[in-house]
C-alpha cells in the first residue's frame, strides 16, 4: 500500500466515526438509540411528526373539551342552549372529550342507574334528563323519554331540560346523571318533580369533588334537605365510589314549595394533563 493509499483510508475512517458521533448525539437527545436514526432515517422522521400532530390534535381538542364544559357550568340553561345552537358541531367536542374522562373512571354511575331499572322492569316510564349519547334509552327495554341541549338522535328531544314537553305526573323515574350543570339546576329538579307521577322516582348521580365542603363543595345534606323540601323523601345517598355520589329520591307529596335554599353546586372543572 502507498502512503497516499494509507493516508485516504486513514480519512475515510475518521469520517465515519464523526458520523457516528452525530448520529449518537441526536439519538441521546431524543433518547432513542443511535441504530433508529441511522437505520431508519425517513420512517422516523414521518412517524415522529404525525404523533406530534396527534399530540397537538389531542391537546387542542382537550382545550375546547375544557371551554365547552366550563361554559355549561356557568351558564344557564338556556344560554347553553343558545351557544349549541349556534354551533351545534361543539356538542360532539364536548361529548368525545367528556368519553375520554369518563374512560378514567373505575365505574360509571349510568352502569349503576340501568342496572337499578332493569331490577324494577320493563314497565317503568323514565325520563332520562341530560341523557347525552341517550346510552340509557339503548340499554333498557323501558319507554325513555330522552332529553338534551343538542339530538343526534331520532329518540332525543333538543330542549333546555327546564322546560320539557312531558305532560304533568306522566312518569315513574327521572333520572340527571352527571347533568345537573347549568346555574339555574333548582328549575330542571322542578321540572322533574312536575313530570313525576306521586311516588314516582329521582334518581341523582352527581361528581363526588361538587359536594365535598372541605375544597368548596356543597352540604350534601343542604342539598338532600332542598330536595326534600320540594316534595320528595330521600331513600338512599351512595357515597361508596371514588368519583360519583347517587342519591335517591321518592316522590311524597304534591305541594307547592316556596323559599326553598338550593346550596350552590361548584362546577367540576377537568385538569390539563
Ligand atoms: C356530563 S353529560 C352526561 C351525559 C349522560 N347523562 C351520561 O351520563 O353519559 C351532561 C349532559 O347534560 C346536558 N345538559 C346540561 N344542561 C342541560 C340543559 N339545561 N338541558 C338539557 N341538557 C342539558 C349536556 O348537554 C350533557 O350532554
Amino acid at each position: 500500500m502507498t502512503e497516499e493509499q494509507r493516508r485516504s483510508k486513514k480519512r475515510k475512517r475518521g469520517h465515519r466515526r464523526k458520523e457516528k458521533s452525530i448520529s449518537g448525539a441526536v439519538a441521546s437527545k431524543n433518547n432513542v438509540s443511535s441504530s433508529t436514526i441511522v437505520a431508519t432515517p425517513a420512517k422516523s422522521s414521518s412517524k415522529s411528526s404525525s404523533s406530534f400532530l396527534d399530540k397537538m390534535k389531542a391537546r387542542l381538542s382537550g382545550g375546547y373539551f375544557r371551554m365547552i364544559n366550563e361554559k355549561l357550568y356557568t351558564c344557564s340553561g338556556d344560554e347553553a342552549l343558545k351557544y349549541f345552537k349556534e354551533d351545534p358541531s361543539l356538542f360532539n367536542v364536548y361529548h368525545s372529550g367528556y368519553q375520554a374522562q369518563m374512560s378514567l373512571w373505575p365505574e360509571q354511575p349510568n352502569d349503576i342507574i340501568i342496572k337499578w331499572i332493569k331490577d324494577r322492569g320493563p314497565s317503568l316510564v323514565v325520563a332520562d334528563f341530560g341523557c347525552g349519547d341517550a346510552r340509557l334509552s339503548r340499554s333498557v327495554k323501558n319507554k325513555v323519554h330522552s332529553f338534551d341541549l343538542v339530538s343526534n338522535d331520532p329518540s332525543v328531544i333538543a330542549c333546555d331540560m327546564s322546560q320539557t314537553p312531558l305532560d304533568s305526573s306522566s312518569v315513574d323515574v327521572a333520572v340527571f346523571c352527571l347533568s345537573l350543570m347549568g346555574t339555574n339546576f333548582p328549575s330542571y329538579l322542578q321540572e322533574a318533580n312536575r313530570v313525576l307521577k306521586p311516588r314516582g322516582w329521582l334518581l341523582i348521580a352527581e361528581v363526588k369533588s361538587r359536594f365535598d365542603p372541605n375544597t368548596g363543595g356543597a352540604d350534601p345534606d343542604k342539598f338532600v334537605k332542598a330536595i326534600c323540601e320540594l316534595g320528595f323523601a330521600s331513600t338512599s345517598k351512595d357515597f361508596s365510589n371514588k368519583m360519583f355520589i347517587l342519591f335517591h329520591f321518592q316522590k311524597k307529596e304534591k305541594r307547592k314549595p316556596k323559599g326553598i335554599v338550593w346550596p350552590e353546586l361548584k362546577p367540576c372543572l377537568y385538569k390539563r394533563r
